[in-house]
C-alpha cells in the first residue's frame, strides 16, 4: 500500500500555472528527493502536500483514507526558513512545541528529551538560547519539532540549501538514520545532496514532472559513457579518423582533449585502441569515465 498517492494536483495563481496536473506515489520508509531549479514549483507542491495551501485541482491521499482528507496530524513539516522563539532553549521550544501538538506537559518532556539524543543536540546544547546554535543545530532542532507527534511522513523544503559544509553533513547523516522509521520527502536544487539520502527522485520542472523513479532507474536510462583521449600533436587529425569509426557516436575537442561518447563502451575501446596501436599513435591518456546524475539533469531539463 503507498503511504502518499498524488494525483493531478493542480496550484494556479491567477491565470499562471505554477504546480501543472502531477501525480505520484511513494512508499513507506523511503526517502524521496523533489528535485528542480529555482521557481519550479517545489515549495508550492511541498505546501500543497502539507496542507498548508489549498491546490486549484487535483487530489491528495495518505494510505487508504479518503481522497483530500486533512492529514495535518500525520505530517511532520520543515518549511524552508523556519521561524524559532531564539530567546527560548533548545529543550523549552521542543517542549512548548509538544503541547501545542497536544501532549501532555510529561510527556512532552519526555518526547523532547528522547528527539534531543535523536537529532544530536547535547545535555549541554539544549539548555542554551536558540539564538546561539549554529544553522545545522537550528535545522537539527526543527526537524526535532517537526516529528514531535510521531509522523509517517516528513516533508523538509530545502533542508540543507542555508547550512554550511558542517551543518549539511550534519542535516544529511539525520536524515539517513530517519529515513529508518518514516518516509522522508524534501525538496533541493542540489543533486549531490539528492543522490546522497535519498532513494527516489521525482524531477520537476516549470511545474511539472519530468521524471520520476529510483536513482538506479535513472541511471541506467540516462547512462552514457565518455571516452577521454590525449595524444601528443594535432588533435583535428586524431579527431578525423575518430569520426569514421564505427562505434563512435560523436567527438569534441576541449582543453587539449578528445572527448568520445560511443554507443557501447567495450567495443569503442576496443576499435580506438586497436586502430591506435595499428597507427602508432602517441598517446598520453585514456580514460573511460560515466557520465554523472548532473549530466543527467541537465540533459533532461534542456530536452
Ligand atoms: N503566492 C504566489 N503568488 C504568485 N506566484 C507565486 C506565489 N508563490 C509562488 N509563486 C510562483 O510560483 C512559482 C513556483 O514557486 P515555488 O516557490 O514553488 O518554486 P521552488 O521550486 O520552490 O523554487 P525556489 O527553489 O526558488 O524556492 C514561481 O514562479 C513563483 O514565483
Amino acid at each position: 500500500m503507498s503511504l502518499l498517492t498524488v494525483n493531478n494536483l493542480t496550484k494556479k495563481y491567477g491565470s499562471k500555472t505554477v504546480v501543472d496536473h502531477i501525480s505520484f506515489e511513494f512508499g513507506h520508509n523511503k526517502c524521496i528527493a523533489l528535485i528542480g531549479p529555482n521557481g519550479a514549483g517545489k515549495t508550492t507542491t511541498l505546501r500543497a502536500l502539507s496542507g498548508l495551501l489549498k491546490p486549484s485541482d487535483g487530489t491528495i491521499q495518505f494510505e487508504n483514507q479518503e481522497k483530500n482528507h486533512d492529514i495535518r496530524d500525520k505530517i511532520g513539516y520543515l518549511p524552508q526558513y523556519p521561524a524559532f522563539h531564539t530567546w527560548m532553549t533548545g529543550k523549552e521550544f521542543l517542549v512548548y512545541s509538544g503541547k501545542l501538538a497536544k501532549l501532555t506537559k510529561e510527556e512532552a518532556k519526555k518526547r523532547a528529551d528522547e528527539l534531543l539524543k535523536i537529532v544530536g543536540i547535547s545535555d549541554e546544547a539544549k539548555n542554551e538560547r536558540i539564538g546561539r546554535y549554529s544553522g545545522g543545530m537550528k535545522q537539527r532542532l526543527g526537524i526535532a519539532q517537526a516529528i514531535i507527534h510521531r509522523p509517517k511522513l516528513l516533508i523538509l523544503d530545502e533542508p540543507v540549501a542555508s547550512l554550511d559544509p558542517l551543518g549539511r553533513r550534519e542535516v544529511l547523516v539525520l536524515m539517513e538514520k530517519l529515513k529508518e522509521e518514516m518516509t522522508i520527502l524534501f525538496s533541493t536544487h542540489i543533486l549531490n545532496d539528492a543522490e546522497e539520502v535519498s532513494d527516489e527522485l521525482i524531477l520537476l520542472h516549470q511545474g511539472q514532472i519530468i521524471e520520476s523513479g529510483s536513482i538506479a532507474k535513472l541511471r541506467k536510462k540516462y547512462q552514457t559513457t565518455i571516452i577521454e583521449l590525449q595524444v601528443e600533436g594535432d588533435l583535428n587529425l586524431y579527431q578525423e579518423k575518430l569520426n569514421n569509426l564505427e562505434t563512435i557516436i560523436s567527438t569534441k575537442q576541449e582543453r587539449n582533449t578528445l572527448f568520445i561518447t560511443a554507443s557501447e563502451v567495450k567495443s569503442a575501446r576496443d576499435e580506438i585502441l586497436a586502430t591506435a596501436t595499428k597507427e602508432n599513435w602517441p598517446i598520453t591518456t585514456f580514460s573511460i569515465n560515466q557520465a554523472s546524475l548532473e549530466d543527467m539533469f541537465m540533459r533532461v531539463v534542456k530536452s
